[in-house]
C-alpha cells in the first residue's frame, strides 16, 4: 500500500499562551485527491498547515508529509509540500521573475532545472516577470503565491484560503488552474471557508471544530450524513390542522396554504408524505424539495446552529 500524501497521528499544538490549538488530530489525506479542510474560524486549520510548512512546532503527536516524518526528515518532508498561505507577504522590491528564483534558491533547486519563466506563464504574470511585486494587484500577487508554492516541484499543495477577497473571475481562473494540477498528479489540499466552493471542488473532506476532526469522509457520504431533507408544498385550501405524519420532524404553515415539512429521508419519502395529505383531505397545488448540502452538514457537526 503506498504511504497517504500526508498522515498525522494524534498532532497536537498548545501555545505558549496556553492555547490549545490542536487537540490530538489523528488524519490521513491519500496521494491525488483533492482534500478540503474546513472548520470555522480559529478551528485550528492555520495551526495545522503551519506545522506542515515548518513554521510552527508541534507540542506533540506526529506528521509525515509524502512518507517523510517532520521530525526525523525535516529536508525531505519540506520539499514534498508547497503552502500558498493566507497572507500576501513578499519583498516589495524583488520582481516576480527575481522571488521565484530566490525562492528556488532556498530550496536548492539547481539553475538549469528552475522554471520561473514557465511558471509565471501558467499563473499569467509573464508580462509582469519584471516588475516590483509592489506595483501587482492583490490577485496577481495571490497568483504570485501559487507560483512560488510550486517552484520545488512538490507533489503536494496546500492553499489556504486561496480565494479569500479574491473577485468571482479570479477565483474562477485560479480553480482552473488548481484542477490542472490537479490533473497532472498534484495532491492539493485547501482550506476554504466557501462551503460551495469545497462541495464543487474536493472528493473528500474533512470538518476541523475546536481542535478536533468531527468529520472525515468523501463529499458524497458527508452530504449523505444530513439526513433531513425539506419539502414545501402549496394547498388548495386554508389549513384547519397540521396532520401528524411518520418520519416527520417538523411540520410548519408559514401560511395558511403553505407548508414547510422536514424530514427524515431514511425514514420516509416525499411521495408518502403527499398521500398522506391527500389523505386528510388537503388538496395539494404545487410541491419542491431540497437536498441538504454541505454547509446544513457543516452546521450540524460544528454546531453552528445552536450558537
Ligand atoms: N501564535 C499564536 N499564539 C497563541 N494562540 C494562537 C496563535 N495562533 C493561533 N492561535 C489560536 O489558536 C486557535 C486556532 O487558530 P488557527 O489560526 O489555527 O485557526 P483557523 O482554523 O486557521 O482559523 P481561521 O480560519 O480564522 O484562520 C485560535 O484560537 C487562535 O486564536
Amino acid at each position: 500500500m503506498t504511504t497517504p500524501a500526508i498522515r498525522l497521528t494524534g498532532l497536537e499544538k498548545t501555545y505558549a499562551g496556553g492555547k490549545r490549538a490542536l487537540d490530538g488530530i489523528s488524519l490521513e489525506i491519500p496521494r491525488g485527491s483533492m482534500f478540503g479542510l474546513l472548520g470555522p474560524n480559529g478551528a485550528g486549520k492555520s495551526t495545522l498547515i503551519n506545522i506542515l510548512a515548518g513554521l510552527v512546532m508541534k507540542t506533540g503527536g506526529k506528521a509525515e508529509v509524502w512518507g517523510f516524518d517532520i521530525d526525523e526528515h525535516p529536508r525531505n518532508a519540506k520539499a514534498s509540500i508547497g503552502v500558498v498561505p493566507q497572507e500576501l507577504l513578499f519583498d516589495a522590491f524583488f520582481t516576480p521573475f527575481e522571488t521565484l528564483e530566490l525562492q528556488a534558491g532556498l530550496y536548492g533547486v539547481p539553475k538549469e532545472r528552475r522554471r520561473s519563466m514557465e511558471l509565471l506563464e501558467k499563473v499569467r504574470l509573464a508580462d509582469k516577470a519584471h516588475v516590483y511585486t509592489r506595483q501587482l494587484s492583490g490577485g496577481m500577487k495571490r497568483r504570485l503565491l501559487i507560483a512560488k508554492a510550486l517552484v520545488h516541484n512538490p507533489p503536494v499543495i496546500i492553499l489556504d484560503e486561496p480565494t479569500a477577497g479574491v473577485d468571482i473571475e479570479l477565483r474562477q481562473m485560479l480553480w482552473q488552474y488548481v484542477r490542472e494540477l490537479h490533473a497532472g498528479g498534484t495532491t492539493i489540499v485547501l482550506t476554504t471557508h466557501y462551503l460551495e466552493e469545497a462541495e464543487e471542488l474536493c472528493d473528500r473532506i474533512a470538518i476541523v471544530n475546536h481542535g478536533r476532526i468531527v468529520a472525515d469522509k468523501s463529499k458524497a457520504d458527508l452530504l449523505a450524513q444530513a439526513r433531513d431533507k425539506r419539502v414545501l408544498v402549496t394547498l388548495a385550501d386554508d389549513i384547519v390542522t397540521l396532520p401528524e405524519i411518520e418520519g416527520v420532524s417538523r411540520i410548519e404553515a408559514p401560511d395558511p396554504r403553505r407548508l414547510d415539512i422536514l424530514y427524515d429521508k431514511q425514514a420516509v419519502q416525499a411521495g408518502a408524505i403527499l398521500a398522506r395529505l391527500q389523505a386528510a383531505g388537503l388538496s395539494v397545488v404545487d410541491v419542491s424539495t431540497r437536498e441538504a448540502d454541505l454547509e446544513d452538514v457543516f452546521l450540524e457537526l460544528t454546531g453552528g446552529l445552536s450558537e
